[in-house]
């Protein structure tokens, strides 16, 4: 039953999830103003499946990222129940659910939606399972879909900055069908997991077109051609006409309502608005109000996405893509990215620190994060003497090379764990200026930077950005900004408030200026960001190839 709350009762709240790479965040928010009156975190108990497939121990692919749907499953099981519980309201007050997914993160079902790797017979085949956004074996296919674009002249491929991405829908889908042609023929959709799991809320299958033209390659309401898909592989020509096409649902949508098997499963009122799909970072965009031209959301965390709003459209080089109406209706959305930014600093401070380090940690009664931070906050800029890359993860803007590989320079014997800390830190910082400056010079303006995503919660990190951006900070006043803007979807859905500008300004947090630059220490960092620049081409521009030696070399080692 619908609940008897209506859509502008002031005790009216929504639901929001955000499905990140490890866990599923739920939050409790009011309609009214965007409080949140509580949240739940729940772990995917099987993380990120990258060296072996549950109860098999036979190795995966280097650069292998898979998931267990069943595992979103338990988020809506056992997050909802606990976040409404914790914020002590009953269900019959909740109006809307909106939700939003790490992306691009696919994978093939049957035509009821069915995830491959549930169907007897496939639990033992990887190409069965959701691809997660940081699986990157894809690589080769991107290069030849990049490749075959550029030479037949697709009039789509420069709304993606020259480049198709290893970690996009289309190098997935061909992956499959190399590599597991029965998977790929038995795969009726092949699906974002931010539409499946609006799937599995109101039954019904949807597609919303911030995935379709970020991560598929839906332009100017068409997929790319048969003619082109075929020239990839002529097994591949019905791709798009076979297991993507759907009518696209604009952000902000109803998708449906919450079916009777979804309010069983969640403890929701049946027939409560559910919102259509969307991308972690786009749906940010509502809770960190910058849903207006120029203002550049960089949503921090494991890996860093950069949103931005512009009238116009334009050809960015490296980003990963311009999409109409892709954040808010009516408007260009521009999408770049680093693929690895937290993740590289978690693989620092979680796997090279001496015993004191982590012991000094233990005594002063806080993370190792935290402890690096402030020693490296003593430093003055450059005092190091290093310089990094940021491509632990691969480059995903403005390079698109997933082959890439992470180089720290200038290490001597002196060389401490805080200086590496710092330097990296400040490799991820030089690479969202990198991404900021190819915005302004193609022609897209940015007149402010806001900041959100865990990352948010170390000041130390935040200080390096905006100096080196030398810009003020504009700072998300969530702690879980991305379920937060799935719920403010989620009240456009439920028709508490007109449209997604509407309700952004109602429900979205935002702490203006909270961080100021220090304009000596920026001086500093332009003269290691000038050596940045200098490592950046020579490794990622054709200077040397060693990096791409390297991956080969891995490869060929451990097959
Ligand atoms: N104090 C910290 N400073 C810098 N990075 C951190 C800190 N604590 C955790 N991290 C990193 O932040 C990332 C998690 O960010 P978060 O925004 O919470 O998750 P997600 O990106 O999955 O949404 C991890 O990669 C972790 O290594
Ligand atoms: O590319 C994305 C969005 O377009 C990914 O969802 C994102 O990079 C992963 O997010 P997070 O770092 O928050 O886990």
């Amino acid at each position: 039953m619908a609940p008897n709350v209506s859509a502008n009762n002031s005790s009216s709240v929504l639901v929001g999830i955000d499905f990140g790479t490890l866990s599923g965040r739920v939050v409790v928010v009011r309609a009214a103003d965007g409080a949140v009156l509580a949240e739940a975190v729940e772990d995917y108990p099987h993380a990120v499946l990258s060296t072996a497939l549950p109860g098999s121990d036979r190795p995966l692919p280097p650069d292998t990222a898979l998931q267990l749907p069943e595992d979103y499953r338990g988020v809506l099981r056992r997050g909802v129940p606990k976040a409404l519980a914790a914020a002590g309201i009953g269900a019959d007050r909740v109006i809307g659910v909106g939700t939003d997914f790490t992306a691009c993160t696919v994978l093939p079902t049957t035509a009821d939606g069915t995830p491959l790797c549930e169907l007897p017979g496939f639990a033992d085949r990887p190409h069965a399972y959701p691809k997660l956004w940081k699986h990157h074996a894809a690589q080769p296919e991107a290069d030849e879909i990049t490749r075959v674009a550029a030479e037949r002249g697709e009039p789509w491929l420069p709304r993606y900055g020259g480049r198709i991405s290893a970690e996009w829908q289309f190098a997935k889908g061909l992956q499959v069908l190399r590599e597991d042609p029965e998977a790929y023929a038995r795969a009726d959709r092949w699906i974002e997991a931010a539409d499946w799991i609006v799937w599995q809320l109101c039954g019904r299958e949807t597609r919303n077109v911030c995935t379709a033209g970020y991560k598929g390659i839906h332009q100017d309401g068409a997929w790319p051609s048969r003619d082109y898909l075929a020239a990839l592989d002529p097994a591949f020509a019905g791709f798009a006409d076979d297991k993507l096409a759907f009518p696209l649902s604009q952000l902000g949508a109803r998708a449906g309502g919450l079916s009777a098997e979804a309010a069983a499963l969640t403890g929701l009122p049946e027939g409560v608005a559910v919102a259509v799909g969307n991308v972690d970072a786009h749906v940010t965009a509502a809770a960190a109000r910058t849903v207006d031209p120029g203002e550049l959301l960089a949503v921090m965390g494991t890996s860093t996405c950069h949103v931005l709003n512009s009238d116009v459209p334009a050809e960015v080089p490296g980003m990963c893509g311009v999409v109409r109406d892709g954040i808010v209706p009516g408007l260009w959305g521009y999408e770049a990215g680093q693929s690895g930014v937290g993740d590289i600093l978690g693989w620092f401070a979680d796997g090279f620190l001496p015993p004191e380090y982590v012991r000094a940690a233990k005594r002063a009664g806080t993370g190792t994060h935290e402890l690096l931070s402030r020693r490296a906050a003593a430093q003055p800029v450059g005092a190091h003497g290093l310089v990094a890359l940021d491509w632990h993860n691969g480059n995903r803007s403005v390079l698109v090379d997933h082959s890439l590989s992470g180089v720290i320079a200038g290490a001597t014997l002196a060389t401490t764990p805080e200086d590496l800390y710092r330097a990296l830190v400040e490799a991820t910082a030089f690479g969202t200026r990198t991404i900021v400056e190819a915005f302004e010079t193609a022609g897209v303006p940015v007149h402010g930077v806001t900041v959100a995503g865990g990352l948010t919660r170390n000041p130390f990190v935040l200080q390096v950005y905006a100096d080196v951006l030398r810009r003020p900070l504009h700072v998300t006043d969530a702690d879980q900004g991305p379920a937060l803007g799935s719920a403010i979807h989620a009240a456009v859905a439920a028709g508490a408030h007109p449209d997604i500008r509407a309700a952004s300004a109602a429900m979205g947090r935002v702490r203006r200026d909270a961080v100021r630059p220090d304009l000596r220490d920026s001086a500093g960092y332009d003269r290691l960001y000038d050596v940045y620049r200098d490592l950046h081409d020579h490794f990622g521009r054709g200077g040397s190839d060693a990096l791409h030696r390297l991956r080969r070399i891995r490869n060929d080692a451990r097959t």
